[in-house]
């Protein structure tokens, strides 16, 4: 599959009435790759993806996801395409009443799964971030780590078609940076497309097969083409399992 799941065709972006913060953006997301979006900060990592997730629409341009216009979209089929996003927001966005258990199954129980399905999936992957013990805690009682963890958890649970993530490593050491790494990594060999905004250069080391999308004040280069034709070597879905 050689597809593009999602397109940016000069995309410019302006809050209010300032500059535009990003300007004549063009880029292509295949399906299956892995991406890391890098730029100094301030660049315009989180406005992208903010428009990439859908929680922001572009001042100019046309973006399209999953082949369809996603500008003018109509409200009302937002939530269908949000829920084949997975989402890792710089500021976590965990539900505070509920338990990092609960909040991580939520997007299986909103795809309503069995409740008999969701607890073995749930206690696993919490186990894999490192929180088989804080499964109860609600997120005002973690950590800055753990609460980063469990938005990972989350994010990555439904197995969605792209996972956005802003900087999802900022807040652990290194180890569990890498550990991380892995599971977006095996996610990606299930066949999702990945994107991580991050200014960790040992991650981008780590992935020499991943594409590498930089901003420049609002600018996006290209030098290899890269982003815009579709990779010649294609990581076959399912492959390592
Ligand atoms: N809601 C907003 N209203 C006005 N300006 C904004 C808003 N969000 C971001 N900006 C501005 O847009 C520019 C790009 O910000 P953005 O957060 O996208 O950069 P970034 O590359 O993600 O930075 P960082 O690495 O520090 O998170 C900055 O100049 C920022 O001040």
């Amino acid at each position: 599959m050689t597809g593009a799941i999602a397109r940016f065709d000069n995309v410019g972006l302006r809050y209010g009435t300032d500059r535009e913060v990003l300007c004549d953006v063009s880029f292509s997301l295949f399906a299956g790759q892995f991406y890391f979006l890098t730029g100094a900060s301030g660049a315009g990592k989180s406005s992208l993806l903010r428009m990439l997730y859908l929680a922001q629409r572009p001042s100019r341009g046309v973006i399209s996801l999953f082949g369809t216009d996603a500008v003018s979209l109509p409200r009302d089929r937002l939530p269908g395409f949000r829920r084949r996003i997975g989402v890792v927001y710089q500021d976590y966005r965990l539900v505070p009443h509920l338990s990092a258990f609960d909040n991580v199954a939520l997007p299986l129980r909103m795809a309503g799964m069995d409740e008999r399905d969701v607890a073995r999936p749930v206690a696993d992957m919490l186990a894999w971030v490192g929180l088989a013990d804080r499964m109860a805690a609600r997120p005002a009682s973690l950590s800055g780590g753990e609460q980063q963890r469990v938005a990972i958890a989350r994010a990555v649970i439904g197995r969605p078609e792209l996972l956005v993530a802003d900087e999802p490593t900022g807040n652990v050491d290194s180890d569990m940076a890498v550990k991380l790494l892995r599971l977006f990594e095996a996610l990606n060999r299930l066949g999702t497309t990945v994107v991580v905004a991050t200014h960790d250069m040992n991650l981008l080391q780590r992935l020499p097969d991943s594409l590498i999308m930089r901003l420049d004040k609002g600018r996006m280069s290209d030098p290899t083409g890269a982003l815009r034709y579709p990779p010649k070597r294609q990581t076959p879905l399912g492959a390592g399992l």
